[in-house]
């Protein structure tokens, strides 16, 4: 008899990566380009334990079907286009009961050239991606979880860390005036979707919702007085609760990029250290590593 089983498995495309143009009558051009995983999952079991590929729909296929339903839908937002795809193949193929799909939105931003919008030019004004989580299952409806990756950031002053727990294993002074550098990895979760239907009549509400996060973020970074990387992303958490009222949870990672002092004294006695610091060591590594989610309280629950 033997002694395994498969236990869980999908295949897929990843890495498939796609571009369109929307070309206006006036002239006017619209870009998007974007990177597309597509994970299946279902009865296929036999292709991996008895060499049986008759259930699989080939990644190639996956590919090809992503480039087509690009070419016959919109692409934007990105939430509609992974729910159009995870819909397509559980209504495509009946073994297949489960479609992940991820999708990284790459930034495309239109030119300003003497003075306005230019028609179809475009720059990269930031390493910053938008990225959708899907997951349409057969029967349970799709499940969305929509974010920004890579959104690096610097304040110069404006952040602090003291009265943080200390025994004999701490050396970090208390610091009241710092630098504080982070790359958000921030998403919030949509609450569940019936079917794609629901996701295209609800639309709107993604690039808004989009748009508020990265607002939020920055807006909190650079005005509020940060006790700590912990207290500021739970700040940001809640206020992007408070304007999206679909999501139910909110999530940010981000790492403490940090920038050491850098004592000078030994030269000539120069002041570089405290209120004298100016030339600084920014840290490749190690980093600290911030995680939080925030979730909606069911308003039934007793507090
Ligand atoms: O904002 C911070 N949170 C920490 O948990 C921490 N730990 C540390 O060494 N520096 C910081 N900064």
């Amino acid at each position: 008899m033997s002694q395994s089983q498969l236990s869980y498995a999908k295949y897929g495309k990843d890495n498939v990566r796609l571009f369109k143009v929307r070309r206006e009558q006036n002239g006017v051009q619209h870009v998007t380009e974007m990177t597309v995983c597509t994970l299946l999952e279902g009865d296929i079991e036999e292709s991996y334990t008895k060499a049986d590929n008759s259930p699989v729909v080939a990644t190639d296929t996956q590919k090809q079907t992503v480039y087509v339903l690009a070419k016959q839908n919109p692409v934007d937002p990105p939430e509609l286009f992974a729910a159009i795809l995870g819909q397509h193949f559980i209504d495509t193929y009946s073994h297949i009961h489960v479609a992940n799909v991820k999708i990284i939105v790459h930034r495309w931003s239109r030119m300003t050239v003497d003075g306005s919008a230019h028609p179809h030019s475009f720059l990269r004004d930031g390493t910053d991606k938008r990225t959708v989580e899907l997951v349409a299952r057969r029967g349970q409806g799709i499940t969305i979880k929509s974010g920004i990756d890579g959104l690096l950031v610097l304040k110069s002053t404006g952040s602090a860390f003291h009265g943080f727990h200390r025994d004999e294993y701490t050396r970090l002074p208390e610091t009241w005036d710092r630098i504080l550098s982070t790359e958000v990895q921030n998403s919030w979760q949509w609450k569940q979707f019936k079917n794609v239907e629901q996701v295209r009549k609800e639309q709107d509400k993604f690039n808004k919702c989009y748009e508020a996060a990265n607002q939020i973020t920055l807006d909190t970074f650079a005005k509020e007085n940060s006790a700590s990387v912990q207290a500021t992303m739970y700040n940001m958490c809640n206020q992007i609760l408070a304007v999206a009222p679909d999501t139910t949870d909110i999530e940010y990672t981000l790492p403490n990029k940090h920038y050491f002092e850098i004592d000078l004294s030994w030269f000539k006695g120069l002041k570089n250290t405290g209120k004298d610091a100016e030339v600084y060591a920014p840290q490749s590594d190690p980093n600290g590593l911030i995680h939080c989610r925030v979730s909606r309280k069911d308003p039934k629950a007793k507090l």
